[in-house]
């Protein structure tokens, strides 16, 4: 069987980590095996710079051309870049696997759209955990979704609220509540910043619905997600405390691994977890 040809859009604190991971035998022989045939970044000589270490190296494409080449496109750009990647994957009906997930609410005809060509969106959990038992509890009778989020002010100050309000993140002594309310709202305001709970959002309750909490907090020095979920079969509460990676402090350690496990699941012959 061909190996399962894949495609990066985006070689930053997500997508190089997975470049280096998809160049190794593990990802090369798992299955039927992935292989990375392009990536883009921000210019071709920055790519190459950093993918200059790869022992398999792969084409130099521009975001629209991603999926031409690929069966399955890993979309980890920053946000506004998204739709570029999204739109032409899935209108050739290949696998988009995005992790900009707030840009889905803003583009939904892309989800529509998939239903037309066949083409399946496949979101890691990314940042994030427990998208499993979520799904779970929206097939009985959920009740509510809410969840707390605290980042350290770094990781949140380049978020278009934070700049638009003139926020001063730089010298906080105490934590800062920057937004409560739904999901829907937050992913406008901080669109690099809540791409977990809009996962949360979109397994479970739905953006209106979920209600969610973001803090400035120099009191921590990790990405902390905090997640209460009530329904009348279960009730549950999850944490996670994700170390930024030193690349983009708005983004988790897990993410690139959570990215790396979704791509195992499309090729390994044993799935754990619904
Ligand atoms: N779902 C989740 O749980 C999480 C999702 N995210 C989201 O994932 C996405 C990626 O995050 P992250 O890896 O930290 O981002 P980075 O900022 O670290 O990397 C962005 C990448 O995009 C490239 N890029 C920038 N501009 C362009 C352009 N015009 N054309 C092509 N490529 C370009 C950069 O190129 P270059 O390398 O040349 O600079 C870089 O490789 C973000 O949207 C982020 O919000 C983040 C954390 C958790
Ligand atoms: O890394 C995290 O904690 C989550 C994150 O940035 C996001 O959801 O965009």
């Amino acid at each position: 069987m061909a190996q399962v040809k894949v495609a990066l859009a985006g070689l930053g604190a997500v997508g190089l980590k997975v470049a280096e991971w998809l160049d190794s035998d593990d990802a090369r022989t798992l299955g039927q095996g992935l292989d990375l045939v392009a990536a883009t970044a921000s210019s071709e000589s920055s790519a190459r710079t950093k993918l200059a270490g790869l022992t398999h190296q792969p084409s130099y494409l521009s975001p629209g051309d991603l999926a031409e080449a690929a069966d399955v496109v890993v979309e980890c750009l920053p946000p506004d870049l998204f739709r570029a990647v999204a739109e032409p994957t899935v209108k050739a009906g290949k696998v988009l696997m995005p992790l900009s997930v707030t840009q889905l609410l803003v583009n939904w005809d892309i989800v529509d759209l998939a239903t037309e060509t066949g083409a399946r969106i496949i979101v890691p959990t990314g940042a994030l955990l427990g998208l499993d038992a979520v799904r779970a509890a929206a097939e009985g009778t959920l009740r509510s979704v809410t969840m707390r989020t605290r980042k350290p002010p770094a990781g949140l100050a380049k978020a278009p609220f934070v700049i638009e309000q003139g926020i001063d993140l730089s010298d906080l002594s105490e934590p800062l509540r920057l937004y409560q309310g739904s999901v829907r709202d937050a992913a406008q305001k901080f669109p690099a910043n809540v791409n977990v709970a809009v996962a949360l959002s979109l397994a479970g309750a739905g953006p209106d619905e979920t209600q969610y909490e973001i803090w400035a907090d120099p009191g921590v020095t990790r990405n902390t997600h905090v997640i209460e979920v009530d329904a009348a079969e279960v009730s549950f509460e999850m944490s996670i405390a994700g170390v930024p990676t030193e690349e983009n402090p708005a983004t988790g350690k897990l993410t690139p691994l959570s990215t790396i496990a979704a791509l195992k699941a499309l090729v390994q012959p044993l799935k754990i977890g619904s």
